[in-house]
């Protein structure tokens, strides 16, 4: 069975740099087979790994639903179901490094059901193939508090360094409790840290909230040029101060 990551977090807090910069390590330490999920419908997981976006579930899920309506499109020698497994199937990217799914958005008054369902059927299905699956949630963690996944072994919540920030990845980790989802573990990043240190108030908040602390990542200028060149962060030089404080984590984390 896959070790799967989830990664969460308010938006803006830099989640999806810090799981583009895990993907990175990862593979650098030679730890595939690795699926990457990209369950943030406002994410740009694809940018920060350097990839083109592939098709979502979310585009498939609209122009089924439009075939439908104009009555066309389904070859006549398949169901529904299989050409929509097909299709969902086609979804799957293989990079060179990792197999991605993007889950996109939902359009006009569809909700995630639907799509969530099908990525289900389709972790179910080949989920055995990997060695870890990363995913980039969005703040709400609807796919995991949905059951989407069969287990999470490592939830990682990424909150920036503000009183805040930690009150919000807060609310995040209470509902994770109240809903009984059982990560193997739970831990907090604190992102964005000025010169890598956390002050009193955010240490206080988060004794507070009664969250394990796994690291503090810096504020570095690295992954700010990387952005304005638009570069990928997530292959920010190993030595720069983030990815160094990252490896750090990810090592303490038998990650
Ligand atoms: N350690 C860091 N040092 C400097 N800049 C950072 C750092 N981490 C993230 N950033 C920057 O912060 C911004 C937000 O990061 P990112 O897109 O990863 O956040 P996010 O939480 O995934 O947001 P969203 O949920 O909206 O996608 C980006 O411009 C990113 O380059």
């Amino acid at each position: 069975m896959a070790y799967t990551i989830a990664v969460a977090g308010k938006g803006g807090v830099g989640k999806t740099t810090v799981c583009g910069m895990m993907i990175d390590a990862l593979i650098k330490g030679g730890k595939g087979p690795l699926l990457v999920v990209d369950a943030d419908a406002n994410s740009n997981l694809n940018e920060v790994l350097g990839v083109e976006a592939g098709v979502s579930l979310g585009q498939i899920r609209e122009e089924i639903a439009q075939a439908e309506l104009r009555g066309d499109t389904i070859p006549k020698s398949m169901t529904k179901a299989d050409y929509a497994e097909y299709r969902f199937e086609s979804a799957l990217a293989e990079e060179d490094d990792f197999d991605m799914l993007v889950m996109g958005r939902t359009q006009g008054k569809g909700c995630y059901c639907y799509v969530n369902g099908v990525l289900k059927t389709l972790l179910d299905k080949y989920i055995g193939a990997y060695r870890y699956v990363v995913i980039d949630n969005e703040a709400g963690m609807e796919h995991i508090a949905r059951g989407t996944l069969p287990h999470v072994d490592a939830l990682l919540l990424v909150s920036d360094c503000s009183r805040r920030g930690v009150q919000a990845v807060a609310r995040i980790a209470e509902m994770v409790r109240e809903l009984d989802l059982k990560p193997g573990l739970m831990k907090l990043i604190i992102n964005r840290a000025p010169g890598g240190v956390l002050s009193d108030g955010v240490r206080e908040e988060i004794e507070a909230h009664h969250l394990e602390l796994a690291g503090v990542l810096p504020q570095d200028d690295a992954v700010y040029e990387a952005d304005c060149d638009g570069k990928p962060s997530s292959k920010i030089p190993d030595a720069s101060p983030v990815k160094r404080a990252l490896h750090g984590i990810m090592q303490d984390l038998s990650l």
